[in-house]
């Protein structure tokens, strides 16, 4: 097996294809023009009417959530509703990027002129702190770590020659590695298929979200292999993976990937994925690869067994930013999907957005739209609307990219300040079938992004399922007459439009939220990189287990007399030295208790001091 450090050779540099030799793009596609002339018959029960609408909006500035902080120029004025004045508004405001086809439309975001004005010079100082980033400043100061995301996609512009070099070798190396996996060339040793045919990926968080995302979005109908995930510790979830795996697990890749190398539920799932393989007489080790920063408790396990392969993480790429590393990139080479494309689609979009002409660099925009349509404090949610049913996972993606990144207690310079921009949704019109109801009339708390894909489906395959309209006519309907609906009921929007999903499209999404994220985080003062509040669940969690264990042992010191002395939960948390856990003793005993844990219970559930509790054996080993 190779190491880390040998395992990739170097390969050319990563960088943007010239825009003359990238493959043509629908330049003139078929935009949308009309803003709200709606045409499509919704249900409601009442005509649009957009300019009827026109209810005073009460401004958020003054809110609970504000917290005191002002949004510059933000006026206590209703939206827009004049439909001419509305479409100079899309026009003048519409942001394109040629080569991707990739639109964004911010004109039914209510800011104002002045509001722009007065975050021009905000984004300027948010446009440095981002070239000082992508130059390789500690922009993680709490974790004295560079941020280096982007230089996945353009090695040019890493810091040093060393880490240009472990990017593109790093590269070279999946292409490579994928291609033998696929080609059969590296085989799995006791499968008759001859070659592997699935993936079994174990990560959580940053090692799973993404790579979930590009699969349903971008995974072919019949991929080289298949994928499928345990992102968990649920041990029903696990044997649902394995059990579906069948005799399909002698032909399994299983990628476990962890940037820390010893998140407790990525161990979990690699010892039940190899207890599967040992009761199934197979020898993991050949079937399994590890993708963790070099020296990691997972690096030196698949190191000390002498996995199939190893694959680096950076310690300058955070885990919701890792999908353009070997973490996103190699599962998605083992699906077929092109790789570089995706590279290059982030790239472009990359180049984008360092423009520093705020109107003209979508990602700004977007920082610019939630900063006025959450006052800066995350006074409103955003509902994340992809009207396709590959993108479902996107808004989910973004959940830990914008989440992690901007829900922080305190700012840079140490100021309490709770931030943070909540993010959910799932797909249209799906959705408009569940809670549109409530986005439309109820508690006015969010503001939505629709994603629309203007190609319906591949050429050739459509047709008119009643006169004039096929299928995807209805879903581009739905889309627009939600965004009017919602619109004349004063709920803001932003739509960005792709021609199609595609590596590059998918790529080049990712890329547009990622920095926005950056560009945002950085206008409220935050740090966008680390994540110092999942540490509290987490050693939580520790806690609980440590006291399980003493509750063992008591239980079992208290077992193993003659005769055996049942113990009310009073006794347990005395004899813990836990009289103040009491009710976590409780929730203990009643867990092990439904899991066949040799431990009985006498009493009613529902009454917790009438329980007694023993051990239906003695260890006596445990004793000493
Ligand atoms: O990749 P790992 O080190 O296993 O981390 C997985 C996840 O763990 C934590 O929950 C972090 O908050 C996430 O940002 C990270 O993606």
């Amino acid at each position: 097996m190779a190491s880390l450090s040998s395992l990739c050779s170097s390969s050319p540099s990563l960088k943007p294809k010239p825009a003359a030799s990238l493959p043509k793009t629908v330049l003139n596609p078929p935009f949308p023009g009309k803003p709200t002339s709606l045409s499509f018959p919704i249900r409601s029960s009442k005509p649009l009417d957009v300019a009827a609408h026109s209810v005073a909006r009460e401004i958020a500035a003054d809110s609970s959530k504000s917290g005191g902080n002002s949004v510059p120029g933000k006026p206590k004025k209703g939206l827009e509703k004049d439909p001419q004045a509305l479409w100079r508004r899309y026009v003048d405001w519409l942001y394109q990027h040629k080569d991707l086809g990739l639109y964004l439309d911010v004109s039914r975001i209510g800011f104002t002129d002045e509001f722009f004005r007065e975050m021009e010079p905000r984004f300027q100082q948010s446009f440095d702190a981002m070239e000082g980033l992508e130059k390789g400043a500690i922009a993680n100061p709490d974790e004295g770590r560079m941020v280096g995301h982007y230089w996945l996609r353009n090695s040019e512009l890493t810091p040093t020659p060393f880490l240009k070099t472990q990017i593109e070798s790093t590269l070279d190396c999946i292409c490579t590695f994928a291609d033998e996996i696929v080609s059969g060339k590296i085989k799995p040793p006791a499968s008759e298929a001859g070659r592997f045919t699935q993936i079994m990926a174990v990560g959580i968080g940053g090692s799973a979200l993404g790579p979930q995302f590009v699969a349903e979005a971008l995974a072919p109908d019949n991929p080289p292999l298949k994928i499928r995930f345990i992102d968990n510790t649920d041990p029903a979830g696990i044997d649902h993976q394995v059990a579906q795996l069948g005799s399909e697990l002698a032909s399994t890749l299983v990628i476990v990937t962890s940037k820390s190398g010893g998140t407790p539920e990525t161990r979990n799932g690699l010892l039940e994925v190899q207890k599967a393989f040992r009761e199934a007489g197979l020898d993991f080790a050949k079937q399994g690869v590890a993708i963790t920063q070099e020296n990691s408790l997972l690096d030196n396990t698949a190191r000390i067994e002498g996995w199939l392969a190893r694959f680096p993480m950076f310690d300058w790429v955070g885990g919701r930013t890792s999908v353009m590393s070997a973490v996103g990139l190699l599962p998605a080479a083992l699906q077929g999907i092109d790789i570089r494309e995706m590279l290059t689609g982030a790239a472009l979009m990359d180049e984008a957005t360092r423009s520093r002409d705020l109107r003209n660099n979508p990602a700004a925009l977007l920082a610019l739209c939630w900063y006025w349509a959450s006052d800066g404090v995350g006074s409103k949610d955003m509902v994340v609307l992809p009207y396709k049913d590959s993108l479902l996972l996107f808004s989910r993606y973004l959940q830990q990219l914008v989440m992690e990144s901007i829900g922080k207690e305190f700012d840079l310079d140490g100021n309490r300040v709770n931030q943070g921009l909540t993010v959910y949704g799932n797909k249209g019109s799906t959705d408009q079938h569940a809670y549109i109801q409530q986005l439309r009339e109820g508690v006015h708390n969010f503001f939505v992004t629709f994603i629309e894909v203007l190609r319906d489906r591949p050429p050739g395959h459509d047709w008119e399922l009643e006169p004039g309209v096929t299928c995807g006519d209805y879903l581009f309907g739905m889309l627009q007459g939600t965004r009017s609906a919602l619109y004349a009921n004063d709920r803001e929007s932003v739509s960005v439009t792709v021609q199609e999903v595609t590596p590059r499209s998918v790529g080049a999404l990712i890329a547009l939220y990622e920095r926005a994220v950056g560009l945002y985080a950085s206008l409220v003062n935050i740090n966008a990189y680390h994540q110092p509040g999942v540490e509290a669940g987490k050693k939580a969690a520790g806690e609980v287990l440590a006291l399980q264990k003493r509750v063992l042992a008591v239980l079992n010191e208290a077992s193993c007399k003659d005769p055996v002395e049942p113990l009310t939960l009073e006794e347990v948390a005395d004899r813990c030295h836990a009289p103040e856990d009491i009710e976590m003793i409780y929730k203990i005993i009643a867990h092990m208790a439904a899991n066949d844990r040799a431990l009985i219970a006498d009493g009613h559930c529902g009454s917790p001091r009438s329980i007694k509790v023993y051990l239906g054996e003695c260890n006596v080993d445990a004793l000493y």
